[in-house]
């Protein structure tokens, strides 16, 4: 089993979609998605007049923000990505956390709405990819009061881990993790640690590093960051320490 995680910077572009669909449609079995849209989340924000505002990568969700992230991750984002899956013919599922309780969250108050996944129905996902279905899952997550918002890195590295999956594909934009001017071919979770520190790996990249970290603690065997071109077998590999 294999989970893809695909970055909302990648989802706007038709080129991109394009390329994931071909190499959707060569692969057997299909993996499950999960993917993000922190942009369109962001562009819903600043058309309301909110600010977006991110905490160690996450984004901070008031009520507003909650129902935005909502009505984008689980709405538009999701079923846009589904059509798009079902007009090349594939078998797509679309669905968020919510959905038959697949993804429960534990609540990190100080962010607001946002949830760090605790439980994944592993058994009902396992189910549809050995029927051959082609799960799609937006981040959001069942909570005490109902939804919250997840990080997406933090939503696939918890699905990864609970199936278990065989390998954790993190699709973004760029080629994978860069230090000192180079893409990593791979990284060690030590290694990891100090770049974080040093502010070499930041931003949007530090929930994935830390994702990827914890997917392998938790038994996932391969875990990669990378763009379309490397999905099968370019970016960077994060390793857990020998
Ligand atoms: N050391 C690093 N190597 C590569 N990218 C980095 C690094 N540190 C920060 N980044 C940033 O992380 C971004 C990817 O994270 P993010 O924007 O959250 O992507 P996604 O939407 O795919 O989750 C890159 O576009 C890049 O700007
Ligand atoms: C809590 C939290 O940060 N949730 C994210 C969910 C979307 C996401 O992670 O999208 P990308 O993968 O495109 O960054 C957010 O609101 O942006």
């Amino acid at each position: 089993m294999r989970v893809i995680k695909i970055g909302g910077h990648e989802l706007d572009q038709p080129s991109f979609l394009e390329g994931l669909i071909a190499a959707l449609r060569r692969m057997r079995p299909l993996p499950l998605l999960v993917h993000g849209g922190g942009k369109a989340v962001s562009a819903w924000q600043q058309r309301v007049g909110l600010t977006p505002r991110y905490i160690g990568g996450l984004r901070v969700t008031d009520d507003e923000t909650r129902e935005l992230a909502v009505m984008t991750l689980a709405g538009l984002t999701n079923k846009s990505l589904v059509a798009a899956l079902a007009q090349a013919g594939l078998p797509a599922l679309g669905l968020c956390g919510a959905d038959l309780a697949l993804v429960r969250v534990e609540p990190l108050p100080e962010l607001g709405w946002v949830g760090k996944p605790s439980a994944v129905d592993a058994e009902r996902l396992r189910r549809w990819l050995a029927e051959g279905l082609l799960p799609v899952i937006a981040p959001i997550g069942l909570g005490p009061g109902g939804l919250y918002n997840v990080n997406a890195d933090q939503m696939a590295a918890a699905i990864a881990a609970a199936l278990p999956a065989e390998e954790l594909v993190f699709l973004t934009d760029v080629p994978g993790v860069q230090a000192e001017g180079a893409v990593r071919p791979s990284l060690r979770a030590r290694e990891a640690e100090v770049l974080i520190a040093a502010g070499v790996i930041r931003d949007g990249m530090i929930p994935k590093v830390r994702s990827a970290l914890e997917a392998l603690a938790a038994g996932v065997r391969r875990v990669r960051i990378t763009n379309l071109s490397g999905l099968e077998a370019g970016g960077t590999e994060i390793l857990a320490e020998a």
